[in-house]
This record gives structure tokens, sequence and C-alpha cells, in this order.
């Protein structure tokens, strides 16, 4: 027998669920990786402002203590410039006086290193008095900014010059004068203090600034007295027009902003103050490159071990969602065979318990059956018959026409069979050879005897040649036998025994006939 396996599509309703599932764990996947890249994105912006702001506060804090030490620096030095105005006021031209000056000026530039030099001049700006000796003497200073200045100007205050190139030694120095008066208040001279700004270039290169960083002192007038990185032509520059100094005068004496310097392009955060007590300010800047090195550094560290991660975040989604579609197919697929196999197995159960050749119920089903209905009919006390039958000299029959033929004889016996007892209840089976057997379950002897004898009478009618019988065609012989299990407490193969006898009394006394298996016995 050629059995037929059909798989069934999976429903769409599975389709869906499992492609929410896939969706869902896509969704999900799509969340994280960018709740990931948000945070990322957040951590890196909080970064950079930290750092921005780090920055902001380190070159506001460098450019206090810068200003704070111009101021120091500036102080120190004018208060000996008042000491030496006040004491050569007092002592103009006493030769004595002016040995005993000469020392105290090499003993104050001794005391201050950052000072180059102190120097006194008169009112045609020849050196009087200095700290570098007889040698001196020859120095004309009256073209000096300084020396113009007060000669012109009757405050008394201290006065910073543009740097200029000190005429003792060539090197850059940062003046620091005072006005000389005679005691009529006319103009006497001046008092110098020389700063070689190598003092303050070493002080500002001590810093870490980084590379790309400035340190910066310029006067109020916008002109440049020191600078780090030094670059020599800078020094005196005019940086009224830079961006720093037009910051400057915009915002006031202390400020902090980003600017690109007008010098070398570079970027940088400005920090700037202005001294109190004297007409110069500092300002420090740190490379904005520099200062968010470590930052960017970081960001592509932490953007390549992200990318990472959520490459594997991707990758891991995605075989799940394989591995879900391959299981879900699996699984569908399963469903599908486990239903095919249900439904073949009940055929197969089917198959089991019919007959191959006539398709009636086999002996297997109807032991059950008579097993079934025997205990159903204790239960109950009702009656249940049962019907043997058996084709009259099939033998013959078989011999005359030959066994396929004799087949198809059992077939339309079989079906005649079937639809002469036709009660929803009854059960017909084939009992084995060309015997069979019609189960009655409620049916007294009387009404077998009716069913049996209303078979036989069918078949008859059906006409199946037989020349070897009585009568030209097939007949059947029938026994009846009925119980009512809970009286007799017989067994069913004492049904079937007595069934079979009354069949062979139907044999013995002619064949085609009915007998029952009691005293009512009826021929056909
Ligand atoms: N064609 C065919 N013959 C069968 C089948 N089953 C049994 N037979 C034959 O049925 C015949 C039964 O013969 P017997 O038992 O001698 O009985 P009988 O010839 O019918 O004689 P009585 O029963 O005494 O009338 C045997 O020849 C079996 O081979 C079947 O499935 N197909």
């Amino acid at each position: 027998m050629a059995i037929i396996l059909t798989v069934s599509p999976p429903s769409s309703r599975k389709t869906t669920k499992k492609l929410s599932i896939q969706g869902a764990l896509c969704a999900f996947v799509l969340v994280v990786t960018l709740v990931f890249i948000c945070i990322l994105a957040w951590n890196s912006w909080n970064t950079h402002t930290a750092k921005l702001h780090e920055a902001q506060t380190s070159t506001s804090n460098m450019a206090k203590a810068l200003a704070q030490h111009a101021e120091d620096t500036i102080g120190g030095i004018d208060n000996v410039l008042v000491g030496l105005v006040e004491m050569w006021e007092q002592n103009t031209r006493e030769s004595t006086r002016l040995d005993r000056l000469n020392t105290y000026l090499q003993d104050r530039v001794a005391d201050l290193p950052v000072l180059d030099s102190l120097s006194i001049y008169n009112e045609q700006g020849k050196s009087v008095a200095d700290s570098w000796g007889t040698e001196s003497k020859k120095i004309d200073v009256s073209d000096r900014a300084y020396f113009i200045f007060h000669r012109e100007h009757v405050d008394r205050g201290p006065y910073i010059g543009p740097p200029v190139h000190s005429r003792y030694t060539g090197e850059w120095v940062i003046t620091v004068s005072r006005r000389v008066e005679h005691a009529n208040g006319s103009f006497a001279g001046v008092a110098l203090a020389a700063i070689n700004i190598q003092n303050f270039r070493s002080f500002y290169e001590s810093f870490d600034i980084g590379e790309l960083g400035s340190i910066a002192l310029l006067n109020d007038g916008g002109t440049m007295l020191v600078r780090r990185p030094f670059d020599d032509a800078l020094v005196g520059t005019d940086m009224k027009n830079g961006p720093v100094y037009q910051y400057y005068v915009r915002n006031g004496p202390v400020g902090t902003t980003v600017i690109t310097s007008s010098l070398d392009n570079v970027e940088r955060i400005y920090s700037y103050r202005h001294l109190d007590h004297y007409p110069l300010f500092v300002s420090v800047a740190f490379s904005n490159d520099e200062v968010l090195t470590d930052w960017r550094e970081e960001t592509i560290r932490f953007s390549l071990v992200s990318t990472i991660v959520i490459a594997l975040l991707w990758i891991l989604g995605l075989h799940l969602i394989r591995q879900i579609a391959k299981r879900e197919h699996a699984q569908s697929e399963l469903r599908a065979a486990r239903d095919d196999l249900e439904r073949i197995n009940g055929e197969l159960a089917a198959l089991a318990l019919e007959d191959g050749l006539t398709g009636l119920a086999n002996r297997r089903r109807f032991d059950a059956a008579l097993d079934e209905e025997y205990a159903r009919a204790m239960r109950n006390e009702t009656p249940l018959s049962l019907i043997m039958l058996d084709v009259d000299f099939f033998k013959k029959y078989n011999d005359e026409y030959g066994h396929p033929q004799g087949d198809e004889c059992l077939k339309k016996i079989s079906k005649t069979l079937k639809t002469a007892s036709a009660r929803p209840g009854d059960l017909v089976a084939r009992y084995g050879g060309e015997e069979f057997a019609i189960l009655l379950p409620g049916a007294d002897t009387a009404g077998a005897v009716a069913v049996a004898e209303r078979v036989r009478m069918a078949i008859q009618a059906i006409n199946i040649v037989h020349a070897e019988n009585v009568g030209g065609a097939v007949t059947i012989s029938a026994g009846a036998a009925s119980f009512i299990p809970f009286r007799k407490n017989n067994s069913p193969a004492d049904l079937v025994l007595a069934a079979d006898q009354a069949l062979y009394e139907a044999k013995e006394s002619g064949r085609n006939r009915v007998c029952a298996s009691d005293s009512s016995k009826r021929q056909a």
C-alpha cells in the first residue's frame, strides 16, 4: 500500500509570530546600539567640555600667578627706584656721595637678580651713576622714550617703557624709570632700572604649557615685552591690532576666551590679567589642539572599542535571529510532520483494524468489539447477538471460477452484508476465509435470526452464479446466537461458539439457511 505523506505549510499566524520575534530582537539590538552611541556621544561631549573648562581654569590660574609675579618683580624694582630717587635728590652732586651711590646701585643689582642694571641720568641724559662702573659714563639716553617721557611729564610715578637693547650689554631689557627733580621741581634726570627680559623668559620657560602654548607680557599700549615661544623679532612688536589685545580692550582687565593667534594662526584658549598697579598685562594660552589631544585619543579609543562591541552585538543579534528563524522553521516542520504522522497513524490504525480484501472490520477489530459489547451488555443487562455466516461450497466456487473470481465473490457478499445489516451499532466483520460475523448489540435471538435471514436472502438475491451450488447461485448458511451476559454468566468465546454451532447446524441441515443456537431455530 502506498502512503502519501503531505507536509502542511506553516500557518501565517506562525510566520507572523516568527517575524515579530525577529523584529523585536532587531529593534532591541538597534535600540541598544543607539543608546550605546548616545552614551558615547554624551560622554565624549562631557569630557570635551570638561577638558576645555579645565584648560580655562589652568590658564586663568596661571595668568593670575604670572601677573602676581610681574607685579612683585616690578614692585620690588620700583621700590628700589623710589629709594634711589630720594637718595639722589637729597645728595645731588656730592662726589663722595656719588661713590657711595655707585656702590649702593651695585649692591641693589646684586640683591635683585632680575635686575640688569640700575642707573641715574642727568637732565642731558648722561649717566651720572650706575651699577656698571666708570665705563658707563659715556652712555647717553637722551633719545630714549623713558627719558623723553620724564623730561616732558611732571608725573612722579614709575614709567615702564617699551623693550630696548641695553646700551651696556646690547641685550633686550625692559625699563622701569622714575623722574628725578631739582629742589625747585625742575627736571633733573631719570633713575632707571633695566630688567633683562631673559629673566622673564627663563621664568616663563619653567611652565608646562605644551608645545603650542604661549605666555606674553604686554604693556597697556599693546607693545609686546616678552613672549614665549621667544622670537627676537617679536620683542617690542605693536600688538594693538591683535585679537587678544582687542579682546582685552573690549572686555576689561581679566578674561578668558578662545582666539586664533594673529602671530602663528594657532587656536588657543587665552586667559589674560592686567596688573593691579602697573600698566602691564599678562596672557597665558594653551593650544586648543593640545588641550584636546588626550580627549581626541580617548574618543578614538572609545569609538573603536564601541564599534567592536556594537559589531559583536549585531553579530550576536543576527546569529540569534537566524537561530530563532531556524528553530521556528524546524518547529513548524516538526508540527507539520507530527500532524501528518498523527493523520497517518490514524489511517494505519484504521487499516490495522480493516480487512484488506473486503474493507470490512477484520478479525482483530471484531474480537475487540465483541469484548467491548459483551462488557457493555453485561453492565446494561441487555442482549448481545452474533451471526456467523459461511459461503456454501465456496471451495467448489474457487475450483470452478478461480481464486481471483472467488475474491470478487467475497467482495460482493461483503457489500451486501453491510447494506443488509444497517443498524448503526452493528458490526460486520470478516471472521476468516469465507466466514463472516455480524455483531448485533441489543438484538435478541429473534432479531438476530431476522437479520441473518435478511442477509441470506439478500445474498441469494444478488445471484452470483455458482454452478456447483444448489440453485446455481451463491448462498450462505448462518448461525445466530444471543446472550444476556449477566444472566447467562458466559464469556464472549461462548457466544462465538454458540453461533458457530448454530452455523454448523445450518450446514449440516442442508445449507442456505439460518439456525439459532437456542430452541427458536428457524429454517430459511
Ligand atoms: N477466493 C478466495 N477463497 C477463499 C478465501 N478464503 C478462503 N477461501 C476458500 O474458501 C474455501 C472454503 O472451503 P471449505 O472450508 O471446504 O468450505 P466450503 O467449500 O465452502 O464448504 P461448506 O462450507 O461446507 O459449504 C477454501 O477453498 C478456501 O481456499 C479468500 O479470501 N478468497
